[in-house]
């Protein structure tokens, strides 16, 4: 039987969802598996860096006393007692008028205040030694890089909540994380419902179209920053799909379906939900595509009901979906970054309700573009390739011109939650 939805706001389905958070635990891993992990403990410098005062060039150390007086003309010559590699220290002590070639690198030899770098050298040998000729003066900490100037021992270099990137790397490789404090991925269940769905390599039939929904959403799923546990596909036959789905929530942190959701006959997930006894937090939102959105809560954990249709589908798991990833995750930027943009054509359908359109941002002499990409409706799987963006048009009767400012959510960036308030409004 029929029964009319009542949509909410997208930024209030938002909320519900994040309402029923919860955050990973910690775990340990190897630096080399720590990549796109996200970091349960901020990266701390266990030591300073530099370590000790070393050199920042390839050439001689020398005390600055002993050129206090040298010119052009007047050049001071230094005879050069021994050669030090990065790695290795100076086994000798230079007494005035004496200097250590050194590498780029090593640590500064005792009774040395200053790197001459070898371009500004000259080498001659005299009476079977080896001399430099420098023809001016150098300050005390002349070319070197002190201990410490970069880090002191104690600073925190990288927030908790961070994403594992080469720069991050670089950090804890430098401060000897072998293992790595990382939360815990959460595991994402997924279900494909429809009796026309075909396994990816099956012959098309008539009436059938292939699942493309879960490979979709188990790449979402990676992305975001959790692990897929893909279940396959359920026909449209209710006690299958009850059962099906009873028994996976037991396995996961929070269970996805495609399809089924919305008011047809075959439109089993409501009335699952109904005889799971789950908390329906809202079965449609005032946005375009994904209005049919469904998001219920069983026992604390979620249970999405996202459309079958692929954009729809695609859309709700990026606002809705995501987040809640990235949230357990510690991300301190859970939601997709905005930024304002210019509209690169019109877009002249009236808005009912907020619409998101799979777009194409492009940055043009310094300003951000976005333009749709393919047909904007929501059963369609094509232009989803080629967008990098979401325009979000407000709802409101009026269409959209070309040059007519826009918010614009990007698919690969990370916003923070600032970013997803600024926008409230927009997102009504
Ligand atoms: N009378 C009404 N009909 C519909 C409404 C409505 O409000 N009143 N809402 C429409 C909207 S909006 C959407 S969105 C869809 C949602 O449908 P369901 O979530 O119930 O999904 P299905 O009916 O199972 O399938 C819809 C569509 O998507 C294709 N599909 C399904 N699964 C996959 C998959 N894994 N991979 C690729 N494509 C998939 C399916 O074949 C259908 O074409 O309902 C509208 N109807
Ligand atoms: O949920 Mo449907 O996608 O509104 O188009
Ligand atoms: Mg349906």
């Amino acid at each position: 039987m029929y029964s009319e939805r009542k949509p909410i706001m997208i930024q209030e389905a938002i909320n519900l969802v994040l309402d029923y958070r919860k955050y990973g635990d910690l775990e340990y891993v190897p630096i080399e598996e720590s990549d796109n992990r996200y970091l349960k403990y901020p990266v701390k410098a266990d030591h300073d860096i530099p370590p000790f005062d070393r050199s920042p060039l390839d050439g001689f150390a020398i005390k600055a006393e002993d050129t206090t007086y040298a010119t052009h003309s007047n050049p001071v010559e230094l005879e050069v007692i021994e050669t030090v590699g990065a790695g290795s220290l100076a086994q000798q002590v230079p007494i005035k008028g004496q200097a250590i070639r050194i590498m780029t690198g090593a640590k500064i030899p005792k009774g040395t205040d200053v790197i001459v770098m070898f371009e500004l050298t000259r080498e001659i040998v005299r009476e079977g030694k080896l001399f430099i000729v420098i023809k001016r003066p150098f300050k005390p900490g002349d070319n070197i890089s002190f201990q410490a100037e970069e880090t002191k021992i104690g600073d925190i270099l990288v927030e908790a909540g961070r994403k594992v990137d080469p720069g991050v790397k670089a950090l804890l490789a430098t401060f000897g994380y072998s293992k790595v404090p990382v939360v815990k991925q959460p595991i994402v269940g997924v279900y494909a419902t429809g009796t026309e769905l075909l396994d990816v390599n099956e012959v098309l039939l008539p009436g059938k179209i292939r699942n493309s929904n879960s490979y979709m959403i188990n790449s979402q799923i990676t992305k975001a920053g959790a692990i897929p546990k893909y279940y396959g596909k359920l026909v449209d036959d209710f006690d299958h799909c009850f059962n099906a789905i009873s028994s996976a929530l037991t396995e996961v942190d929070i269970l996805i379906t495609t399809g089924g959701v919305s008011v047809g006959d075959y439109d089993f997930l409501p009335l699952i939900y109904e005889k799971l006894g789950a908390n329906v937090l809202f079965n449609k939102i005032g946005m375009r595509p994904g209005s049919i959105t469904t998001v219920a809560e069983y026992k604390g954990k979620i249970l999405y009901g996202l459309s079958g249709n692929p954009s729809a589908c695609y859309v709700a798991f990026e606002l809705l979906v995501r987040p809640w990833i990235q949230s357990y995750l510690s991300s301190n930027s859970p939601h997709l970054q905005m930024v304002t943009g210019i509209l690169k054509q019109d877009f002249p359908k009236p808005n009912p309700f907020v619409r998101f359109i799979r777009s194409k941002m492009t940055i043009e002499s310094g300003m951000i573009y976005a333009e749709p990409v393919g047909l904007d409706k929501s059963g369609v799987v094509t232009s989803l390739a080629n967008s990098n963006a979401l325009i979000v048009l407000p709802g409101g009767s009026r269409g959209y011109k070309q040059g007519d400012k826009v918010d614009i959510l990007l698919l690969n960036g990370e916003g923070s939650n600032t970013m997803l308030k600024k926008s409230k409004n927009n997102l009504e």
